[in-house]
């Protein structure tokens, strides 16, 4: 009878990290983003450097298990990346390979390739064949039987490349907790050339749509699926399973560039919510802290569930592309392949350099830029690119700078030192953090009127290429290094979320301007609100006093972007679905600059938007 071999039998260790790689992709063919020079560069196999785009005289360096620059050929990606991981199939093990990476940075090349320059997929299954061929060589008493599977996870539904007319198929887990996908064709494969016989048609299957960035945008993940079921031929039989997931995933994508609306919207929430699960699952995986992986979060980590960590050999393959139109992709995808960096105090020498840079600005800073023209009409000049200006405060209020430099350098240099003192460490720097805050708020309300901000003042300084406006402690290390580069690295520790006070503590109520009856909006989060309550924001905000109103709406902006799930659920008509959409869409974008933002976000039609608005502002004013 055959037997399945526990996986301790292989000698397999209990848990194994996700390998995390980068590949660049070279140039395309466009002209004028050649004249500008990458905007990120390789330091060798392993280390890589983009610009900072809070200062240009730093760089954000990161390391990773491999970096493969753009030179790097797919044989090379297959080698040194892919490669190693394929015996372990052979012997009962499982393993996965995902390429991750923003909408046209070059996964589908890296997995599927071409004719010309087949990638990862081919390769792979190539290999496997070799190497069953040499194992039969071998006579070693086993056989072995290879099929494919060919599935694509598309809005959060699985369906069945092979077999296109199938629904939804479901993932189930037997009592051995391996992964199954009941009712997925499993065809059986005696050579390479049949595996490309199937392949290619069902390829032509997948969910591609064209978006602004690529013209054969893929808006699913594709999921190739490689069984190797090797049996002994004599008693007792034993059987030995092993599965290869090959994983061309989709595009990570702001949906501000790629000029997604309706339905590619949708697909983008669905696309960012299972990317941002697994960046948590990968993450919890290499941070070893033995919590809960969150493999169920979504359809793609549930299905990789025994494939990604555990026993099982994986590589995350990064795809970056060198345009400085893909800086802020290109930085999210770093940040989410690497949860360590290092800021240098270095310039980016742009050896490429031919001609003046424009400026890169995210969309916030151009909106904030528009004002300071139109501010500025009166003759003085704002000076976006150029490092900051001491700001007054810093002269003032020197002791509360100094302290919270030298924490953070403490605790660079304090890894081993006990929990205890971090934890003392981390609640200091709040607390120093929060009254450095305060500070600076009541000096801007002191500023001289017409002396401008920090980062409009002019500066010698002609490297800079993106606007400044680090936060204070960042603030203070920059300015001392744009005078006198220090050699010394600094690591930029995980964004300190504060926590907010409820929206109500600090908004002071104006009794009189507010003529609405006071109303809990006690609405269920996933259900339209009817009726009176959803009047045109005018009808409604027009009783209100307006700078309460704008002040509730940078209130709600600013909880949007820094809460925490319990705080963003804290706000009306978010719900525990909602609040995780929104640290996933943050995870990945970055801030929402504005309220509207919110719209980009699965389930935010504008309507509800507008509900949105209506409940919080009422409540957060306390009508
Ligand atoms: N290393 C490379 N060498 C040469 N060309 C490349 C490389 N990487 C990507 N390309 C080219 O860049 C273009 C976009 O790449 P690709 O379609 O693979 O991106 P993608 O990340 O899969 O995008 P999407 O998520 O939208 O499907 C393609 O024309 C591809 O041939």
């Amino acid at each position: 009878m055959a037997q399945r071999v526990p996986t301790a039998d292989t000698g397999a260790k209990k848990t194994s990290r996700v390998r995390v790689a980068v590949r660049l992709r070279p140039y395309m063919e466009k002209e004028d983003d050649k004249a500008e020079g990458p905007c990120v560069r390789g330091l060798d196999s392993q280390n890589l450097e983009i610009i900072n785009w809070r200062n240009a005289t730093e760089t954000v360096k990161y390391h990773f298990d491999a970096f493969h620059d753009e030179q790097t050929t797919q044989q090379g990606v297959f080698l040194a990346s892919v490669k190693p991981i394929l015996p372990h199939i052979l012997t009962g093990q499982n393993g996965s390979v995902l390429a991750y990476g923003p909408t046209g940075a070059g996964k589908t090349h890296t997995m599927l390739g071409s004719r010309e320059q087949p990638g990862v997929i081919p390769r792979a299954v190539k290999e496997v064949f070799n190497l069953l061929r040499t194992q039969e060589e071998a006579q070693d008493g086993w056989g072995c039987s290879l099929t494919m599977s060919y599935l694509e996870i598309y809005n959060e539904k699985v369906l069945d490349l092979l077999s296109p007319s199938t629904q939804d198929l479901p993932i189930r887990e037997d009592k051995d907790r391996n992964i199954l996908i009941p009712g997925l064709t499993q065809t059986p494969l005696a050579s390479f050339a049949e595996f490309d016989q199937h392949f290619v048609p069902a390829s032509l299957n997948r969910t591609t749509a064209s978006t602004k960035l690529n013209q054969r945008s893929s808006r699913s993940h594709a999921i190739l699926l490689i069984k190797v079921v090797r049996t002994q031929r004599a008693p007792p039989h034993r059987q030995q399973t092993g599965k290869l997931y090959l994983v061309d995933l989709a595009g990570s994508e702001d949906n501000r560039r790629t000029g997604n609306q309706g339905l590619r919207l949708k697909e983008s929430g669905a696309i960012n919510l299972s990317l941002f699960t697994l960046s948590k699952v990968v993450d919890s995986l290499n941070g070893g802290t033995g919590a809960r992986v969150p493999y169920r979060d979504s359809k793609l980590t549930r299905l990789l569930q025994d494939s990604l960590g555990g026993s099982s050999h994986s590589v995350m393959i990064t795809n970056i592309a060198p345009e400085y139109s893909y800086y802020f992709d290109t930085f999210s995808a770093l940040n989410f392949a690497a949860k360590s960096k290092l800021i240098v105090n270095k310039p980016f020498v742009r050896e490429t350099l031919t001609v003046p840079v424009p400026q890169v600005k995210r969309p916030r800073e151009e909106a904030e830029g528009d004002q300071l023209r139109k501010k500025h009409k009166d003759g003085r000049k704002p000076s976006t690119a150029s490092p900051p200006a001491p700001h007054p405060s810093s002269t003032s209020a020197p002791s509360v700078l100094d302290r919270l430099v030298a924490l953070e350098k403490l605790m660079m240099g304090c890894q081993e030192k006990d929990k205890q003192t971090m934890q003392q460490s981390r609640k200091e720097i709040e607390e120093l953090k929060e009254r450095q805050k305060e500070f600076e708020s009541k000096s801007r309300l002191n500023w001289p009127p017409g002396s401008g901000l920090a980062w409009e003042t002019s500066s010698s300084n002609q490297d800079s290429l993106f606007r400044n406006n680090l936060p204070p402690l960042q603030r203070k290390l920059a300015s001392g290094n744009t005078a006198k580069p220090k050699k010394q690295q600094a690591v930029v520790l995980p964004l300190q979320v504060t926590r907010l006070q409820p929206l109500k503590q600090v908004l002071v109520v104006k009794t009189s301007s507010v003529c609405m009856k006071k109303k809990r909006q006690q609405l269920d989060q996933d259900e339209e609100p009817k009726g009176k309550e959803n009047m045109a924001p005018s009808s409604w905000e027009s009783h209100l006093d307006r700078s309460l109103v704008e002040q509730s709406k940078q209130k709600i902006l600013t909880l949007l972007n820094t809460g925490s799930h319990k705080d963003l659920k804290g706000l009306q008509l978010i719900g525990d679905k909602k609040a995780k959409l929104i640290l996933g869409w943050r995870e990945i974008y970055g801030s929402f600059t504005k309220l509207e933002d919110l719209i980009q976000i699965e389930g935010i039609t504008e309507k509800r938007f507008s509900s949105f608005m209506k409940a919080n502002l009422l409540s957060s004013i306390g009508v």
